[in-house]
């Protein structure tokens, strides 16, 4: 049992959080066990009907499309669910966001879930994980936006099981324009940028946002 566990939550909200990532942290683990797995048909059978049991617990009240997760701070706080840093999300590695001199910096490591070439980072994970983080940078800087543009540089192939450092910076504003760039690196080796990136965002004028995020 890891520390996250442990750790007595402090209010509900906490208590929530906690519950939500314990449970995308176990069906990362089967996530990750169901792509490696050898196991023969008749246990796969098996652990297909177990797994529809457990799924049939979850359907009670289920949000609906535009709702924000109560416990979400929407827009540039906590995305309990984001494909990228949600915790709560099997389909994130999730990447853990912090702030740096001149920008944020994610750290993450990517498994043979997120695979393109064998051993290596799916080009279209590291876009996402790039457009992710690009969109944390102009939240830190102050302006939440939406990527209007992306361009990638695929530079050399990005490994999996290997810590990775995703970096993004704002490099300038223009109106509700924000332009952003980013790079993904190993931990290991900082100075070789993987995968570049450069992306333009777009705060929403508020009429357009009242209209895109109504229950904001
Ligand atoms: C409350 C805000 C919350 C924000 C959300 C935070 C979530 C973060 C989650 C992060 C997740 C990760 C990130 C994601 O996954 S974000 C998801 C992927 N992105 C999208 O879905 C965005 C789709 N686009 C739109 O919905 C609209 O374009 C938006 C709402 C963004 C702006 O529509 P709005 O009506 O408000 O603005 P405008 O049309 O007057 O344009 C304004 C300026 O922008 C220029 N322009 C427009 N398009 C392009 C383009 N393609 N290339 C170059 N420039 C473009 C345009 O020429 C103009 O410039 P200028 O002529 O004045 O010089």
């Amino acid at each position: 049992m890891n520390a996250r566990h442990t750790a007595a939550p402090s209010t509900d909200l906490d208590h929530q959080r906690e519950a939500i990532a314990g449970l995308g942290h176990e069906l990362r683990a089967l996530v990750d066990a169901t792509v490696r797995t050898v196991t023969p048909a008749d246990v796969l059978h098996r652990v297909t009907d177990e797994v529809r049991r457990l799924t049939s617990q979850l359907t009670g009240r289920r949000r609906t499309r535009t709702e924000i997760p109560h416990v979400d701070e929407f827009p540039g706080g906590i995305r309990m669910f984001s494909p990228v840093t949600g915790p709560g999300n099997p389909l994130a590695p999730p990447v853990r966001v912090t702030p740096d001199g001149d920008g944020v910096t994610g750290h993450c490591t990517l498994g043979i879930a997120h695979e393109g070439p064998p051993g290596y980072v799916h080009g279209g994970m590291s876009a996402m994980l790039l457009d992710e983080l690009m969109g944390w940078a102009c939240s830190a800087a102050g302006t939440p936006a939406m990527t209007v543009s992306l361009q990638l540089r695929y530079h050399g192939p990005v490994p999996v099981e290997t810590p990775l450092r995703v970096h993004a910076r704002v490099t300038g504003t223009e109106a509700r324009k924000v332009f952003v760039t980013g790079s993904i690196t190993t931990e290991a080796d900082g100075d070789r940028q993987l995968v570049t990136a450069e992306a333009v965002f777009v705060a929403p004028d508020p009429e357009r946002a009242r209209a895109l995020f109504p229950e904001r």
